[in-house]
């Protein structure tokens, strides 16, 4: 009998979407016959430590992920659970993604204090968000609304729009679908309107590349067309070399015939220059490469340089 150590974050998000890897993992387990036990490792990050500073301000790639790979690293956990948006382009020597299990819905959406959606926000309403991303878009298509930071989990994030004021925040759809609170979303921001995060509804799984025990099972969790959209989005991350903190989002879909069809945009946080495009192909990786290419063309790289000032 196989005990697998699994790490993760202590979020009320990070520990339910563990769990929920667990039962599926358990599940695949009995399937195929593989005997193993599972155990829950809570581990804190940096990003846990510093909830009340704006991300972009504390810099660093992977704040929520490091610890944990320390620890994946140290064999102190045998596999871990991350948000996929939250994982930095490049892995550590001996590290890899094991799986990547189907994605959620990735878009963002809108929680008001009434249930109204955006068009319906009063002129100048207060809207909370930290994410440059999500200002971006939301201020170049609403340049009235006024955006103010919002950190913390989740939880803590619902309960600032009581306590602090705000008109409406933005989260992820994903998140409260894991976590059950679905009803409190009173509109979803389509990709058109609001292009999600790299890997958004996403979840990465991240092992150790020398355990094929663990390699075995997580081969058989694998959600193929989740892998491949991720690998795409991924890519063009990894060329405009943006990490959370940069006002940068792409979203890719396959098709029935396997053609993938990826979405990219980089933009200032005012919302006032956005560049977007799309484009299809086959290979993910030369997908992603190429969009960044076009957004490069057109100006990214002086776009990224001004938000990274
Ligand atoms: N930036 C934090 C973060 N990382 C992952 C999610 C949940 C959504 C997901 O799994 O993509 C969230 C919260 C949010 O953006 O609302």
């Amino acid at each position: 009998m196989r005990k697998i150590v699994v790490g993760t974050r202590q979020s009320a998000l990070a520990l339910t979407q563990t769990g929920q890897v667990i039962d599926q993992l358990k599940a695949l387990c009995e399937q195929h016959g593989i005997e193993a036990e599972f155990e829950l490792k809570k581990i804190v990050t940096k990003g846990d430590r510093i909830l009340d500073v704006t991300l972009s301000k504390v810099g660093g790639k992977g704040l929520f992920v490091k610890e944990i790979e320390q620890a994946l690293l140290d064999g102190e956990v045998d596999l871990a659970v991350h948000s996929m948006k939250d994982m930095p382009f490049e892995l550590p020597e001996g590290l890899m993604v094991g799986a990547v299990p189907e994605r959620e819905d990735p878009r963002d959406c809108l929680i008001t204090k009434d249930g109204r959606g955006l068009d319906d926000l009063p002129q100048g309403a207060k809207v909370g968000t930290s994410s440059l991303r999500r200002s971006c878009q939301l201020q170049h298509y609403r340049p009235d609304l006024q955006i103010e930071s919002l950190r913390g989990n989740i939880d803590s994030r619902l309960r600032k729009l009581e306590t602090e004021g705000f008109d409406a925040i933005l989260l992820a759809g994903a998140g409260l679908h894991r976590i059950g609170w679905k009803d409190r979303i009173s509109a979803y921001l389509s990709p058109e309107l609001c292009l999600p995060a790299v890997g958004q509804g996403a979840l990465c799984i991240e092992c150790r590349d020398n355990d094929p025990f663990i390699l075995d099972l997580l081969s058989k969790y694998r959600h193929e067309e989740t892998v491949v959209a991720v690998a795409a989005e991924r890519s063009f991350l990894g060329r405009l070399n943006g990490g959370c903190q940069v006002p940068i989002g792409a979203y890719a879909r396959v098709t029935d015939n396997q053609e993938i069809i990826l979405t990219g945009m980089v933009g200032s946080p005012d919302g006032k220059q956005l560049l977007k495009e799309t484009i299809a192909g086959f290979d993910p990786d030369k997908l992603g490469l190429e969009l960044a290419e076009a957004l490069i063309a057109k100006g990214a790289s002086q776009l990224l340089a001004l938000a990274a000032e």
